[in-house]
């Protein structure tokens, strides 16, 4: 059965019964996805006098307290709080929808002059026209899959090994066509160390001068390559932590 989806004057169609996650999960140990430095995801037990939050151990039921670090652990979504000191720059405040039309396309990273993978506007804008249909449609959000696309991403250790990131430009161009919301399954869009300057995260928020308040990134994402390149309805999922970011789950219909 098919449930229909009204956008730009349209009337697209999607089945609420095939939906695509593209979220990494957030389990413990040293197999899961991780950069930033971050230490890995840690759920503990919680002991208290006779209780043990564990029923493997005897316990009436499960309940553990979890360490995690967004930026570092998985699939998580961030808002211009990553860069702003403003106490209200929460995520909970800043993403209030949680379903957007998304385009879905391919790019690979183009190697520089000093050995960094960097995805360019121009391939973006290739990509963008080679959908074919809807070429017309401008998408609320993007989800970029960088290529190669190798299985490797779902549990990489990205600390200190400089991956792959945006040009500024291309998060410029993306602000000016007002693409809210950027997924991506990259650490990061910007460079791992670069002084703290995160030129792609200020571009794309167009922060501090015209903040776009609602506009979020979504790193460490990953789309399996069954998934075509094309038009998708997206279902951003994310905690209601109040903090510039929370682990997500990104959920993707196929729209027709
Ligand atoms: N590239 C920045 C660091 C940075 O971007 C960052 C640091 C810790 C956690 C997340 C970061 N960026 C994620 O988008 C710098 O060199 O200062």
């Amino acid at each position: 059965m098919l449930a229909t989806y009204p956008y730009q004057g349209r009337t697209f169609s999607f089945d609420p019964a095939a939906p695509i996650d593209i979220s990494l999960p957030l389990a413990p140990g040293d197999q899961q996805v991780n950069c930033f430095w971050a230490e890995p995801v840690q759920f503990e037990t919680i002991r208290v006098g006779n209780f043990v939050g564990s029923v493997a151990e005897g316990g009436s039921t499960n309940y553990k307290r979890v360490h995690l670090t967004p930026h570092g652990n998985g699939t998580h979504t961030e808002c211009y709080g990553h860069i702003s000191a403003e106490p209200s720059a929460t995520l909970d405040r800043c993403l209030r929808r949680f379903l957007f039309v998304a385009k879905l396309i391919s790019v690979a990273p183009r190697r520089q002059d000093n050995g960094d993978e960097v995805v360019m506007l121009a391939d973006v804008q290739v990509a963008f026209q080679n959908l074919g249909s809807h070429v017309e449609l401008t998408p609320e959000a993007l989800i970029l899959r960088t290529l190669p696309n190798d299985e490797t991403k779902q549990t990489r250790h990205y600390s200190g090994t400089n991956p792959t990131y945006i040009e500024p430009s291309l998060a410029q161009y993306l602000a000016e066509h007002h693409v809210q919301h950027l997924l991506l399954d990259l650490p990061s869009v910007d460079r791992e160390e670069d002084g703290g300057a995160l030129l792609a995260h200020h571009a794309f928020w167009q922060y501090p001068h015209a903040t776009r308040h609602e506009a979020t990134i979504t790193e460490l994402i990953f789309v399996p390559d069954v998934v075509q390149d094309g038009l998708y309805l997206l279902n951003l999922q994310v905690t209601s932590s109040v903090l510039d970011a929370s682990p997500s789950k990104p959920v993707l219909y196929r729209l027709i």
